[in-house]
């Protein structure tokens, strides 16, 4: 089989500064100044015609130096890289000039590939149209969104039908829709026997997409094989690594660093096959409960599938939330939490069901009752508040007041009151009030 790309022992050095003194300091007296730093620290990697590779690494593993290597964007500081063929990056605004606007910057760039003005009128059209930036195309692009900025280096790259492709994270910043969109046209150009270079963070994508991935770590490669025999020991690996401390993770990267042989707990995952696994057991249900986040340490997902795009829970806990939707996902239950009673408006995000602690809840009535305050308990923004929901921290001052009553809910076994309370809207617990 023909070799697409050729990385030999490729090292990428650069210099770190402790402010501009002594970057400045370092250019009148060369060597003496700065700390070098390896970004990448020996790579060796080959892709056959047609194969589509994958990079994979945490935030600077060095992913994005690789691809722009490969690109020849960036130099490498020693080792070789063989191409055969035309090579066309997409990044992020990869190659734009802000100050153009992008009819000016999709001339540019062809021009530069070689195209005659003929050629480039022919193909502009095209990609204005999948670039989907119609009203905005003779707009300076430094007013375009992110989003924006990559579906035009998107159009502009696929539009010149190179032979290898890199894709550096391009299509996490556009919205689903153009994603799928790229995806698609990927496809195609993977049928046509195209090799692509394809840097994401998105597990799913990963495996949706890629032949053979590479894992960097700390700028050296931790694996190089199929996509189902290194992507569950990466998934087990972020695992792990989200869940040790910050000194933990030093001294791994420093044993990783110094090529020390030092053997880390990291859970052996389960030889399966995860890519029919991941697409066949998923399923969605309509649920109605309360939720409240119990754990120390815990997640919040955009999609329970990709457990590689997550937040950190902490900021959202004592609160409750309401849970309007249950994904049973490879067997394991997940719950999208949000801040109002919809699947759809003001939601957080996807958390495991181990992670939060859920009450069944339930609308009994709309009905207009009068209770009277007791005096005792608080009152809430949400039916099973908690320290984050209170309105009042205290009804002690409304002792002895009416409380009238608009809508009535169960959560649990306990019934919350809501109704209107010095003109704030409250939910009461039935402990705090009296007929
Ligand atoms: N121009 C530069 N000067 C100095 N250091 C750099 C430069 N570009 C990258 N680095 C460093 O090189 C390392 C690798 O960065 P790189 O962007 O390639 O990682 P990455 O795996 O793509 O990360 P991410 O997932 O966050 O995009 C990082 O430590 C980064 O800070």
């Amino acid at each position: 089989m023909d070799k697409a790309i050729v990385v030999k022992n490729v090292k990428k050095k650069y210099k770190l500064y402790s402010g501009t003194r002594e970057r400045i300091l370092d250019i009148i007296v060369p060597g003496r100044f700065g700390e070098e730093f390896y970004a990448l620290s020996g790579i060796d990697f080959k892709a056959d015609m047609g194969e589509v590779i994958g990079f994979v690494g945490i935030n600077g593993s060095g992913k994005s130096t690789l691809s722009n290597i490969i690109a020849g964007i960036v130099p490498e500081s020693s080792g070789t890289v063989s191409t055969n063929g035309q090579v066309a990056l997409i990044a992020v605004s990869a190659g734009l000039k802000n100050d153009l606007t992008g009819r000016d910057n999709i001339e540019l760039k062809l021009l530069m590939l070689g195209l005659s003005k003929d050629e480039i009128k022919e193909l502009e059209p095209e990609i204005i149209e999948f670039a989907e930036l119609e009203k905005f195309i003779d707009q300076p692009v430094k007013s375009y969104s992110s989003g924006m900025k990559s579906r035009l280096g998107f159009a502009i790259s696929v539009s010149v039908d190179p032979d290898i492709l890199v894709i550096d994270e391009a299509l996490s910043v556009g919205d689903k829709a153009f994603a799928e969109k790229c995806l698609d046209k990927m496809k195609e150009f993977k049928q046509d026997g195209k090799t692509m270079i394809f840097v994401s963070h998105s597990i799913g994508q990963m495996k949706r997409f890629c032949d053979k991935i590479l894992w960097l770590e700390f700028g050296k490669v931790k694996e190089y094989g199929a996509v189902q025999e290194v992507m569950p020991k990466y998934e087990a690996f972020l695992d792990y690594w989200k869940k040790i401390s910050k000194a933990k993770r030093e001294e791994y990267k420093q044993n990783v660093i110094n090529n020390k042989e030092k053997t880390f707990d990291i859970p052996i995952p389960e030889v399966v096959q995860e890519q029919e696994k991941s697409i066949e057991t998923i399923e969605e249900r309509a649920i109605s409960r309360m939720g409240i986040i119990n754990q120390e340490e815990c997640f919040i997902y955009n999609t329970p599938n990709d457990l590689n795009v997550f937040k950190s829970a902490h900021p959202y806990k004592k609160s409750v939330y309401y849970i309007k939707r249950k994904i049973t996902y490879n067997d394991e239950i997940f719950y999208l939490l949000s801040n109002q009673p919809s699947a759809k408006s003001d939601v957080i995000g996807w958390m495991k069901a181990k992670d939060v602690k859920t009450r069944q809840h339930t609308t009994i009535d709309e009905d207009n009752k009068t209770f009277i305050i007791i005096g005792t308990g608080k009152g809430f923004n949400r039916p099973w508040g908690s320290e984050k929901n209170y309105i009042y921290n205290t009804l002690n001052k409304y002792k002895n007041n009416e409380f009238h009553v608009i809508k009535t809910d169960r959560v649990g076994k306990t019934l919350w009151y809501y109704g209107l309370l010095d003109d704030k809207k409250v939910w009461i617990h039935e402990n705090d009030l009296k007929d």
